[in-house]
């Protein structure tokens, strides 16, 4: 099994969380935090704010770590090793891109349901400023099989 590397950004404002509506390709028709892969050439961090300026249109200086999610999928080989960032510092605008619709939610109306399956299960470590690591087992794009899930210092 190959570990493949990608990045995911939640952008916060108060008590709004801004997600994106996938237009297309892996998640499209779900809300999600912005992300993409990470090049051979860069950190994760550095194609964290290039993922989210090229989904998003906003610029960030710095990011947090929130956590790091790994996906095994049933039948796949490859393991999606996900790093989690957070920040409520950041400039621009948020503007559609050809990947991602953006649109503010209230941190209490989050829409679990057009999501994908695990957020709801690590939303409230990233809410509480928690670091988390979590493990899940898919089958398909929408069953967990099983997950581990816990605090990381
Ligand atoms: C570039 N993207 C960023 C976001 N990402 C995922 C995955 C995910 N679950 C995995 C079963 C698919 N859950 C969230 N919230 N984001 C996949 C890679």
């Amino acid at each position: 099994t190959k570990t493949k590397l990608y990045t995911l950004a939640l952008i916060r404002s108060n008590s709004n969380i801004l997600l994106g509506m996938k237009k297309r390709g892996f998640g499209v028709g779900r809300w999600n935090g912005f992300g993409g892969k990470v090049h051979s050439n860069e950190t994760v961090l550095e194609a964290a704010k290039r993922e989210l300026h090229e989904e998003s249109g906003l610029m960030v200086n710095e990011l947090q770590e929130a956590g790091t999610l790994r996906f095994e999928f049933i039948g796949e080989t490859e393991i999606m090793e996900v790093h989690v960032f957070t920040t409520n510092k950041f400039e621009g605008t948020p503007t559609e891109s050809e990947e991602m619709r953006p649109q503010w939610f209230p941190i209490s109306e989050v829409p679990f349901d057009d999501m994908w399956p695990d957020d709801i299960l690590w939303f409230p470590f990233l809410l509480k400023g928690q670091k988390f690591s979590g493990y899940f087992k898919f089958k398909g794009h929408s069953e967990i099989l099983d997950y581990t899930l816990e605090p990381e210092c």
